[in-house]
């Protein structure tokens, strides 16, 4: 992983927008627990938190989630530190703890797709009983993939954004907010 500078790091912060405060993502966060509790409460199910960039929104959602549930985790990644992705690459596919589970998907971000419709098709190959998908951020944009998330908190415009999860080469991931980077950054 590459250090930036803080030259560099206070530059490119600088250089963006804030599309989304910090508030309205709290507030989009209430939104998406009360759908997630509609569609799976009482059904007790595994959470997976999709690394990286997964964590910081599925710490916010579980405490907010009132009923029983079991967390746990996948990584797929396509992007890998850089502003426009590839191939998907497995790290960790959790085939035994899905197999007949009512299961839930969190991520931070729905672009083109592609890892969220592989997560799930996984989960379903896996044996899943269900699969729902929860995602912070949908990018408003055409894409080629059918599948759609089933709880979305927000939608911003096709720009590379950046905060509560989402990186810029690694960082930013912590920004309160949902920031687009500038055009002469990616
Ligand atoms: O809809 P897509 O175009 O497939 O992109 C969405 C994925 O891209 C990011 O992951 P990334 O591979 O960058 O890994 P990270 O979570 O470690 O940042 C993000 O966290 C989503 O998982
Ligand atoms: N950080 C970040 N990761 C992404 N993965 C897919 N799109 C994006 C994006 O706009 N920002």
């Amino acid at each position: 992983m590459n250090k930036m500078t803080d030259e560099e790091y206070r530059a490119i912060a600088a250089r963006s927008e804030r599309l989304v405060s910090g508030g309205e993502v709290e507030a989009a966060l209430g939104r998406m627990s009360e759908s997630i509790d509609a569609l799976l409460g009482g059904k007790d199910p595994v959470v997976l938190s999709v690394m990286t960039g997964g964590i910081v929104v599925t710490g916010l959602l579980l405490p907010r989630l009132d009923f029983a549930l079991r967390l746990d985790y996948v990584h797929a990644t396509r992007y890998r530190g850089a502003t426009s992705g590839g191939q998907i690459e497995w790290r960790h596919r959790p085939t035994e703890a899905v197999r007949g589970e009512h299961v839930l998907v969190v991520d931070d971000i729905f672009d083109e797709g592609l890892t969220m419709e592989a997560i799930v098709n996984a989960c379903y190959e896996d044996g899943a009983a269900s699969v729902v998908s929860a995602v912070l951020v949908e990018k408003t944009r055409q894409r080629q993939c059918d599948y759609r998330p089933d709880v979305i908190g927000l939608q911003v415009p096709d720009r590379y954004v950046m905060g509560y999860g989402l990186d810029y080469k690694s960082y930013f991931r912590n920004a309160d907010g949902i920031l687009a980077a500038s055009d002469q950054d990616v």
